[in-house]
Parts: structure tokens; C-alpha cells; sequence
């Protein structure tokens, strides 16, 4: 089986060819800028079909949350109009769709875990943007999965984790929010569900498992106690550690809201496909080992 994703260098897309490689008879195959670029729609199509794929997963976007409030444009360009290009280049191509999209489009204000049936209220332009994004997937092509996750981390590119880690070594306190609650996800642990599934996305026309779902590391926590796991790991593992001090939201103002819960219930999906992420703790351990790693050979 052949995947395209979307975006060479993200997060997904790295973690997607790394476990592809310890699968037997599964080829991933990422294309981005400039042969496909998500503000250019002729890109699109002819960069996805030269890949012949069987499968396309969709993972490229206008990441930069807080830039989206100036750049509403641009964040609309890839995230709504780029993605349905995308999902109507799958159409085109009769092959189905998995459509990454986000935790920021809801509001927050759910006590509780938040299902597929509650309704977005997304407080960013970059949660709105990715919202008009799904509908236009589901517009484009009935065979889409749908996947919204959070707080996405991986040994690449730029997340959380690795900012906690640089920051532990130039400081001995980190100030981190402790009112916004959600689920860390593994980017390797996406990629790995992903990757499980896609035979039988790709076996029939109709499979009824398509639609939208929730897919994120297993538990729930507050970003400052996220950032305390993340650094007792490093500590363990001969990293770099720092005292996490607790701020409130308003402590640390940003162009773009953040929901104070976005977590999410992966019920659905680990119902219907018999399976579940990782707690996020150990999948956490496992990636700041790596991280701890390479910044030790890098020095050495
Ligand atoms: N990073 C996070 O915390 C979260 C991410 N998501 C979603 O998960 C998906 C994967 O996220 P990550 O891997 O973390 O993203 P990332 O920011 O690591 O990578 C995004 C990729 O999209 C590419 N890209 C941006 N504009 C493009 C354009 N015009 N044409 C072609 N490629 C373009 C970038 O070059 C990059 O390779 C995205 O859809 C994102 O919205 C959802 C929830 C949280």
C-alpha cells in the first residue's frame, strides 16, 4: 500500500514515514511545497497522483496559532481551501481521505472530555479555519476520515516538549499554564493508528467506520503538568531539568484563545476500530529519551 500525506517536514508526516519503515509492504510518501503547495490548487492534484497512492492522509497546515489572528487569509488559504483541494484530489483519484484536524475548535468550556456530537466553537481564527476545513473534506468526498487530535508533540520540527527541554536549559524556572487542560498526542502514536487503519479505509467504497473522530493520547492533563512530566523524563535520562511554576492564562496573554479544556474522547474511534492510543505518559518518556539523546551526540 502507497499513502501520500501532505507537508514533507511536519510532525505527522515524519512520524508516518518513521513507522512505515517497521511495516512490511507499506510505502509513505510525502509531498510538500513546492511541488504541492495548499495556496496554489493546480499543485495539488498532479502532485498526489504522481504518487499513485492508495491512501492519502492529509497533515499539512497553517500551524502557527497565534500568527493566524494577523494572517487570516493565509490560515484560511491552507487550512480550508488547501484541504478541500486536497480531499477533492483524493475524490478525483477514488481513493479515500484521513483528514487531521484539531482540539482548538471548541471553545473550552466543556467540564468534560468533548465527543464527536458536541457542537465547534472554535475562539481562533486558526480553530475556525480548520473547522471550515473539515466541512470542506466532508464536502468534497464521503470516503474521508475525519481525525481531530491535540497537543501534538514527536521528536521533529517545533512542539511543546522540545520548547520545555530548550528553555530547561537556559533556565531554572519555567512559568507554564496550569488552567488549560488537554491530551498530549504522540505524533508517532498517531502515525501508528493511522497506519493500523489504513487497510481497511482502502478495502471498501462504503465502509461504514467513515466520518469523524477524536483521536489523542490517552488522559488528560494541564499544560504545566505536562511540562513537569516532560521534565522529570529528561531529568531521568541525564537531560536537562527546570521547577515549573504555575501561571494562570491571563499571566500569559497571546494573540489567540486557547480553550481552557480541549480534551478529547477517543470512545469512538477505539470502538470502532478495536484499538486505543497510549497513555500519554509513557509516550511522553519515550520521546524526551530520544530528544535527551540526540541533544547528548550532538555535543559530544
Ligand atoms: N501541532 C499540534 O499541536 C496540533 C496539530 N494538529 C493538526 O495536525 C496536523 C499535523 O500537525 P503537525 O504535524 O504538528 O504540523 P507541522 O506544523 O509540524 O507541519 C505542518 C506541515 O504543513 C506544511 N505546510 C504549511 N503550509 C503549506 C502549504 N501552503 N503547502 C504545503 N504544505 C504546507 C509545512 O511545511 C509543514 O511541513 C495538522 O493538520 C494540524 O493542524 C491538530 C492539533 C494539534
Amino acid at each position: 500500500m502507497r499513502i501520500a500525506v501532505t507537508g514533507c517536514e511536519g510532525q505527522l508526516a515524519l512520524g508516518l514515514v518513521e513507522r512505515s519503515h517497521r511495516r512490511s509492504g507499506m510505502e509513505v510518501v510525502t509531498i510538500g511545497r513546492p511541488h504541492l503547495d495548499l495556496t496554489e490548487p493546480a499543485t495539488i492534484l498532479p502532485a498526489i497522483e504522481r504518487c499513485r497512492p492508495d491512501l492519502v492522509v492529509s497533515a499539512a497546515a497553517y500551524t502557527a496559532v497565534d500568527q493566524a489572528e494577523s494572517e487570516p487569509e493565509a490560515a484560511f488559504a491552507v487550512n480550508a481551501f488547501g484541504a478541500g483541494a486536497v480531499a477533492e484530489a483524493a475524490a478525483c483519484l477514488e481513493v479515500p481521505i484521513v483528514h487531521i484536524s484539531t482540539d482548538y475548535v471548541f471553545d473550552g468550556s466543556k467540564p468534560r472530555s468533548y465527543a464527536e456530537g458536541d457542537t465547534p466553537a472554535p475562539l481562533s481564527v486558526y480553530g475556525a479555519s480548520k473547522l471550515a476545513g473539515e466541512s470542506a473534506v466532508a464536502e468534497a468526498t464521503p470516503r474521508h476520515l475525519i481525525l481531530r487530535t491535540g497537543w501534538v508533540y514527536s521528536p521533529f520540527g517545533k512542539n511543546f516538549v522540545k520548547t520545555i527541554l530548550r528553555l530547561a536549559e537556559e533556565r531554572e524556572d519555567i512559568a507554564v499554564v496550569a488552567d488549560q487542560r488537554g491530551n498530549p498526542s504522540s505524533a508517532i502514536d498517531l502515525a501508528d493508528a493511522i497506519l493500523d487503519i489504513s487497510a481497511r479505509l482502502t478495502k471498501s467504497r462504503q465502509d461504514a467506520a467513515f466520518g469523524l473522530y477524536h483521536l489523542a493520547g490517552s488522559g488528560v492533563v494541564s499544560r504545566a503538568d505536562f511540562a513537569r512530566h516532560a521534565l522529570a523524563a529528561s531529568r531521568a535520562a541525564g537531560g536537562p531539568w527546570a521547577h515549573v511554576r504555575d501561571i494562570a492564562t491571563g499571566g500569559f496573554p497571546t494573540p489567540a484563545s486557547r480553550p481552557a479544556n480541549s480534551s478529547l474522547s477517543s470512545a469512538k474511534f477505539n470502538a470502532t476500530f478495536g484499538q486505543a492510543m497510549p497513555a500519554w505518559q509513557g509516550s511522553v518518556e519515550r520521546t524526551v529519551r530520544r530528544l535527551v539523546e540526540s541533544i547528548s551526540s550532538e555535543t559530544s
